[in-house]
């Protein structure tokens, strides 16, 4: 049973088309990791899904319910973790979920259990007296995850939620959705971080600019490729004419360089390792050399033609 259905959406901004007849379901009690290079459309696609924009044009219904009428019903059992952290300074952690539990009308000695357990589940108890100042940025990003929990929604829609966090706050993070999906909770997870997708989805989909282009588990998804094979070359001199003759071998798909890496995306069994392998010694030598099989990360390079953190740091 789909908990979230979207069906042709557009959505424009003045001339920008962010969102271009998009199909979805979110299936209930499933983690549904969204990827996308930016730009692609998933801030636009969690907004208008949690009701925050409108759109130009098609139907959303959560719960098996139209948005249209019932916005207000269906934002009692959403949740939305924003990619900026939405919490007040100057409120401690407890006040902080004191508020957001209010917005949703609990109050009294439900509203300070409700706080308590919260507080307990993102491992903030021995802080709720402190203001969010004093925390680190994952203790921040726990807390904001915290307001989007207070009032126990059954769909969490979190917007990149472990950005610039250390290790050990991401894995926090990541065992937070685990238990709350073992609770029943249906997530909605985007990200630029491949490894996290990898970790916690039960399926993923695929967008690029506007249009959703590919979705299925993750062995789906790569079983999508299963024609293409990965080579890796460490070359001595890494060069844009060396690559060129790369990229203009029969059945090469992708290119890719960083330093002296060179990552070949190209059709099984056409003989590009021997090829790629000799052309890179006449332009100077090689390394190392290996052929793999593809991976989720090569899915989205072969779908997008894009890395997934294009632009970004890390
Ligand atoms: N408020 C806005 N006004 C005008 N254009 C916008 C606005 N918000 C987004 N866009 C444009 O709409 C498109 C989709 O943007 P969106 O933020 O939804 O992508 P995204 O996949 O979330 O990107 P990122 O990974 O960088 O967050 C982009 O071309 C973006 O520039």
């Amino acid at each position: 049973m789909a908990i979230a259905y979207m069906k042709n959406i557009v959505k424009r901004y003045g001339t920008q088309l962010a969102l271009d007849n998009v199909d979805l379901d979110i299936g209930n009690g499933e983690i549904l990791g969204l990827l996308g290079p930016n730009g692609a459309g998933k801030t636009t696609l969690i907004y208008s899904l949690a009701g925050l924009i409108g759109i130009d044009s098609g139907e959303i219904q959560l719960f098996d319910k139209s948005q249209k009428g019932h916005m207000i019903e269906i934002k009692r059992q959403i949740g939305l973790v924003t990619q900026e952290i939405s919490i007040f300074d100057d409120l401690t952690a407890r006040e902080n979920l004191e508020f957001f539990g209010g917005i949703y009308g609990l109050k009294g000695k439900a509203l300070k259990d409700r706080v308590d357990e919260t507080l307990e589940f993102v491992g903030l108890s021995e802080y709720g007296k402190r203001l969010p100042t004093k925390f680190s940025g994952g203790m921040q990003r726990r807390l904001n995850i915290a307001c989007a929990l207070v009032h126990r929604p059954k769909f969490l829609i979190m917007d990149e939620p472990t950005v610039g966090i250390d290790p050990q706050s991401r894995n926090h993070v990541l065992e937070t959705v685990r238990r709350l999906n073992g609770q029943g909770t249906t997530i909605l997870y985007t990200t630029h971080y491949i490894e996290e997708i990898q970790a916690i989805s039960s399926r993923v989909v695929i967008m690029d600019q506007g249009h959703v282009i590919a979705q299925g588990t993750i062995d789906e998804l790569v079983e999508k490729i299963k024609h293409e094979e990965k080579i890796k070359l460490e070359v001595a001199e890494p060069s844009e004419i060396l690559l060129e003759k790369l990229r203009n071998l029969v059945g090469v798909k992708q290119v890719t360089q960083i330093g002296r890496q060179i990552q070949i995306i190209s059709r099984v069994g056409s003989g590009n390792l021997d090829r790629a392998l000799s052309i890179a010694k006449d332009a100077g030598g090689v390394r190392s050399v290996s052929a793999e099989k593809p991976t989720l990360e090569d899915v989205f390079l072969t779908l997008t033609g894009k890395q997934l953190r294009d632009g970004e740091e890390g």
